[in-house]
């Protein structure tokens, strides 16, 4: 299926490899995501060909993840796996086993797919996963954000060009600023041919409408997207400084803000910064939308003291401070195995590590969860209200624990998915809670190094 292509095209795509390769703080192994299709075959073949010129430090492997929704899909897994061994390219193929059900398909088959890529690179050993999301993928993903902007976008950054999986391995993607047919061009002239997935065409999918929409020039829309992302990574570090000097957590479960910067939310970033702490306080993987901002923003607005609860939050209000907590409704009861973990009520990834069940439910009993938060001089009417909704562990059946679990908070808006121009905002979320800070990228990055 040879494709058009400008004059100099093929040798950019080689380019564009190659300065992706440069940005790298030490060579390593890195894994490409190769469904078969032009972009990421075009990928991994201009990948391969500037490691052979000047970048021999660096080695490849590759992973086809079969959804299994489609008949060819085996197949077409099989002629990747050929198409690497051609190359002396390790090849792992991943089946997709999960249910497929017809409601959010998409969203389900991509959360699967950087999991079991995930996984791939580990057993590859490598350090990195690529991705040959495009120009096109990036304009669309901006149209697709447009029609439904939360109130924590500031700006209309699109994808990504790097985000951290599973807080274990970082996906790169090093094609944002390539076209298709430049790629289709490339592959075409080195002789090689490309699957085309038919549900690129199915306009079931929105991202299949809005591409079919778009008739925007996508150079223009990435000169947009990157202006717009470089806005986003900004807005990132300023959030991370206003958390780190107007915010204390006690416990991993009380928050509690500067009573000068309590009243206002109209500052775009502060806002990011209280309604990212909601959805980790409240268990949530999303910002809350914008009529809970809206409400949250009109309380604070009133300045006066007294509760009110947004997104499974209570935002307690006085003199010394805005307090937030998780309000004591709703919280679940799980039962986590010997040497299992499980995330409690979206916010706490707690592991048994001992030998007999663990019991989890909500502040039945919160002594000694009250004892050290007062005495870090929270006000005791707060500590008592929030230690309903903290997490108590018992024995299933009489008697003691032999061992605690252990626990740790779970960042739901960032531990499955964080994109790069958010890395700053992470850590500091993450030092509130206690946590340590997310994986960096194995590439260079100006801004974050400078200032995180
Ligand atoms: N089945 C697959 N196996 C391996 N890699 C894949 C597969 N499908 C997609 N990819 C990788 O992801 C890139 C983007 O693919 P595509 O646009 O189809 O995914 P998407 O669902 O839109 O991605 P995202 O959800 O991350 O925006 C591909 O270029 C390829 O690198």
């Amino acid at each position: 299926m040879p494709a058009e292509a400008d004059g100099d095209a093929p040798l950019a795509v080689v380019e564009a490899a190659r300065q992706f390769l440069s940005t790298f703080k030490t060579p390593c192994m890195i894994l490409v995501a190769v469904s078969g299709g032009s972009d990421s075959k075009g990928l991994l073949l201009a990948l391969h060909e500037a490691i052979a010129r000047g970048f021999s430090a660096f080695s490849l492997s590759a992973c086809t993840v079969d959804h299994g929704l489609r008949p060819e899909s085996a197949s077409e897994a099989h002629a990747v796996a050929q198409f690497c061994a051609g190359r002396n390219i390790p090849h792992l193929t991943r089946r997709w086993l999960g249910e497929k059900s017809a409601t959010g398909l998409q969203a389900a088959a991509r959360e699967a797919r950087y999991v079991l890529l995930a996984d791939a690179a580990e057993e590859a050993g490598a350090q990195c996963i690529v991705t040959a999301h495009t120009a096109e993928d990036q304009a669309e993903t901006v149209v697709m954000r447009q029609s439904r902007s939360r109130p924590d976008a500031p700006g209309l950054a699109g994808m990504a060009d790097g985000m951290l999986v599973d807080r274990r391995v970082w996906v790169l993607r090093p094609f944002l600023n390539q076209r298709r047919a430049d790629i289709r061009g490339y592959l075409a002239l080195r002789g090689e041919e490309w699957f085309d997935d038919p549900s690129n065409a199915n306009p079931r999918f929105e991202r299949v409408r809005v591409r079919q929409a778009l008739h925007d020039d996508t150079r223009s829309t990435t000169d947009r997207f990157m202006a717009a992302t470089e806005a986003r990574r900004r807005s990132s570090a300023r959030v991370a400084d206003l958390l780190e000097r107007h915010v204390a957590v006690f416990e991993r479960s009380v928050a509690r803000i500067d009573p000068a910067l309590a009243g206002d939310m109209s500052d775009p970033d502060w806002r990011r910064a209280i309604l990212s702490l909601t959805a980790v306080l409240g268990g949530r993987r999303h910002l809350p939308g914008r009529e809970t901002a809206a409400r949250l923003a009109a309380f604070l607005a009133e300045g006066r003291d007294g509760r009110m609860t947004a997104g499974r939050v209570v935002f307690d209000r006085r003199r010394s401070g805005l307090y937030l907590y998780r309000e004591a409704r709703n919280l679940p009861e799980i039962v986590i195995r010997p040497r299992q973990k499980a995330i409690w009520d979206g916010r706490f990834l707690i592991s048994n590590i001992g030998q007999e069940p663990v019991a989890v439910a909500g502040g039945v009993d919160a002594r000694e969860f009250a004892a050290r938060p007062i005495a870090a001089g929270l006000p005791e009417a707060i500590v008592k209200r929030a230690a309903k909704s903290a997490p108590v562990f018992s024995k299933v059946g009489q008697g003691a624990l032999s061992s605690k679990p252990l626990v740790e908070t779970s960042i739901g808006l960032y531990d499955t998915f964080l994109p790069r121009f958010d890395l700053m905002m992470a850590n500091s979320i993450a030092a509130l809670f206690g946590r340590d800070r997310y994986l960096a990228p194995p590439v260079h990055d100006v801004l974050t190094e400078k200032t995180g």
